[in-house]
């Protein structure tokens, strides 16, 4: 049995404009996380990067809960264990940074107990922790996810887009947690708001499916979430318009925001140059990343059996 591995996996874009908390994709950006197990018993922590002195070093920290949720599921014997992580995904900004501990977590906990667990278990344990499936799924498999959940049971079918395209995200420098802008969210929408959006994230994914991104241009509005958030994003509109002048198909919220992300085929350095002028012009600093679509999902990219 291993008693060292190292796991790779991808930030991810959520929601993806009117699917929200069911679609998602994997973006070219990555956390590194390796798990030892030792035979003194305690826990010790060691983060480089983004979260580095913020993010918990013991038993508070979501990827170590995520290690002991399978220790717990397959019965192994309690020991010590040490995580290192390298994180290049910004916390708290909508790039799926908690999902990416997560599934960081229970991939490589799984691999030193043997891989007893399925994907489809690891994502039902993620999706628990998580609370919601958009953002584990891609994490977990890559490519863009469509998952549902219900009593417990996760389902997801993982496609792979018949396009190519780059998501230009606009980082802004504060952040939001998901909790407080899921907390704007009204507990009720109008059923003409739900139509709404039943359409637009079924022709999303129709879109992506068949390559015929020009679609795209139609569906990426959304009244489930975005309109409730707009307020903790200074400028959103006009950074979404900034980036469809320059081209781009569109551009939506990031997960939970407060990134916002722009599709396009075409130009994506003047894309994410006019998003940050927007920003700047409602006196948010900020920067841009292009990320293309990551298709492998978490991936283990070292083991040691010593
Ligand atoms: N590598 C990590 N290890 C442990 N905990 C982390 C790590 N990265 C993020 N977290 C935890 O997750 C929190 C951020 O999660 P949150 O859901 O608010 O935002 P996000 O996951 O970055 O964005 P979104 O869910 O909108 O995509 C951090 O404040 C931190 O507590
Ligand atoms: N679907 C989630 C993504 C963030 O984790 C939300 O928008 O709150």
């Amino acid at each position: 049995m291993a008693q060292s591995v190292k796991v790779r996996v991808p930030g991810t874009i959520a929601n993806c404009g009117p699917g929200f908390d069911a679609v998602g994709m994997a973006g070219t950006i990555y956390n590194y996380l390796e798990l030892t197990l030792t035979e003194q018993p305690g826990v010790y922590i060691e983060v480089k990067g983004e979260g580095s002195g913020t993010i918990p070093d013991n038993e508070h920290n979501i990827a170590y809960q995520a290690v002991q949720a399978v220790f717990r599921k397959v019965g192994a014997e309690p020991c010590g264990v040490i995580l290192r992580m390298e994180n290049s995904i910004p916390l708290a900004r909508g790039l799926g940074s908690s999902a990416a501990a997560i599934v960081a977590g229970l991939t490589a906990a799984n691999a030193l107990t043997g891989s007893n667990l399925s994907s489809e278990e690891l994502l039902e344990m993620a999706t628990q922790i998580e609370g919601h499936p958009d953002n584990v799924a891609p994490a977990l498999f890559g490519g863009a996810t469509i998952s549902v959940a219900e009593l417990g049971k996760v389902r997801c079918l993982r496609i792979d887009p018949a396009a190519i395209f780059t998501m230009v995200v606009a980082v802004p420098e504060f952040g939001l947690s998901t909790k407080a802008a899921r907390q704007v969210l009204p507990k009720t929408v109008p059923h003409r708001d739900a139509v709404f959006n039943v359409g637009r994230a079924a022709m999303l994914v129709g879109a992506l499916c068949t390559g015929n991104l020009a679609y795209l241009r139609y569906v990426l509005d959304d009244r489930l979430h975005q309109p409730y958030r707009q307020r903790l994003i200074p400028g959103m509109q006009r950074v979404f318009a900034a980036a469809v002048a320059q081209g781009a198909l569109g551009a939506v919220i990031s997960g939970a925001g407060p990134c916002l992300v722009a599709f396009t085929q075409h130009a994506p350095a003047a894309v994410g140059e006019a998003m940050v002028h927007a920003f700047a012009e409602n006196g948010v600093k900020a920067h841009y990343l292009l990320l293309d679509l990551d298709r492998s999902g978490a991936q283990i990219i070292e083991e040691d059996n010593t």
